[in-house]
């Protein structure tokens, strides 16, 4: 296909989750979807690439080749071997609040590539599109746990395949009564300064411990949420980063302590909380600047809102 295939006029419009990475033992592999959404309306036409940005990032992100949403079509383009098109408009509303641990990069990603499949394809819902979607959204983030969940929605769990390359995602179902409670600082804490905290090693009893709270968690949000709070516990990533985010930590504590199903979401610095209820917060448990959400779990992914073509009359 070249560059004649986009007819000037065709518009998609995608609309893609946030997501909470790891909770707690499940690192770089398990996650989330939320109900808050970036929506991407792309336009064919035109000499040029418009980029307009609405909500967060609008003073930060560039809006040019950079863009993170316009690179993730190109990609997908590339991917298709199809020349990507000279003149597009993509207009960007944000409300996943970015570098916060709700997977601000990975939904950027997956509306980029959604909408550069969007674009060639009439449909993008089927298995196919899906594990395309999965394979280059989890390649371009590195693991496959917030990408995952944006691409499917729902509660994921995600590994590479080992034999052929690749990444694979199943979707056991949650259990209905499970709602997530965010609490989100106003100070941003960028992933690559979270995983440069990290070591290259960690024990063998904290790989041990971890795995099998991993395991217990799939029971937890699955079956049996009375077992969330042992289920949420962590030895490979949250104490490394403390310092990185002290205030999260601290706040993580104090819930814990009162048996809140309490983790950090993805890589900080929000704070995760599982459970069949809203856990009881009082005012001094975090500061004004603090938001408290209550998004609900988003049980589809990414998905094309609208669609449409010229008329060829
Ligand atoms: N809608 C978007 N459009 C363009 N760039 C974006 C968009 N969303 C995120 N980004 C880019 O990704 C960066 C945030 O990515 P980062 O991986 O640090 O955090 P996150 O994805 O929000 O959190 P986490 O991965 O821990 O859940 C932003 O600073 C911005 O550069
Ligand atoms: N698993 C990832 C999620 C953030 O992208 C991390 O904790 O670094």
């Amino acid at each position: 296909m070249d560059r004649q295939s986009f007819s000037p006029g065709t518009s998609v419009t995608v609309e893609v989750p946030a997501s909470s990475a790891n909770l707690g033992p499940g690192f770089d592999s398990i996650g989330l979807a939320l109900g808050i959404y970036d929506t991407v309306e792309a336009t064919i036409g035109g000499d040029d690439l418009v980029i307009n940005v609405d909500g967060h990032g609008a003073d930060d992100v560039p809006t040019d080749d950079g863009h993170l949403i316009w690179q993730s079509a190109v990609t997908m383009w590339r991917h298709l071997g199809i020349e990507p098109p000279q003149g597009v408009t993509l207009n960007c509303r944000n409300e996943i609040p970015h570098a916060r641990g709700l997977g601000s990069s990975a939904a950027a990603i997956v509306a980029g590539l959604a909408v550069g499949l969007a674009l060639v394809r009439d449909h993008i819902d089927d298995d196919a599109s899906l594990a395309l979607l999965n394979n280059l959204a989890s390649d371009a983030e590195g693991h496959p746990d917030n990408a995952s969940a944006s691409v499917y929605g729902g509660f994921t769990i995600s590994w590479a395949d080992d034999q052929r390359g690749g990444w694979h995602t199943v979707r056991p179902p949650l259990h209905p009564q499970i709602t997530p409670t965010l609490l989100v600082p106003h100070a941003t804490l960028s992933t690559d300064k979270a995983r440069a905290a990290l070591g290259d090693t960690v024990t063998l009893s904290a790989a041990a411990s971890t795995a099998g709270r991993a395991a217990l968690l799939v029971e937890g949000m699955t079956r049996d949420p009375s077992v969330l709070y042992p289920a949420t516990r962590d030895w490979l990533h949250q104490e490394a980063r403390r310092p990185s985010y002290a205030q999260s930590m601290s706040l993580l504590d104090v819930l814990r302590s009162r048996g809140e199903a309490a983790a950090i979401s993805g890589a900080g610095p929000a704070v995760l909380v599982l459970g069949t209820q809203a856990p009881a917060l009082t005012a001094e448990d975090f500061g004004d600047t603090w938001q408290v959400l209550r998004p609900g779990i988003a049980t589809t992914g990414v998905r094309v809102v609208s669609r449409s073509a010229p008329s060829t009359v």
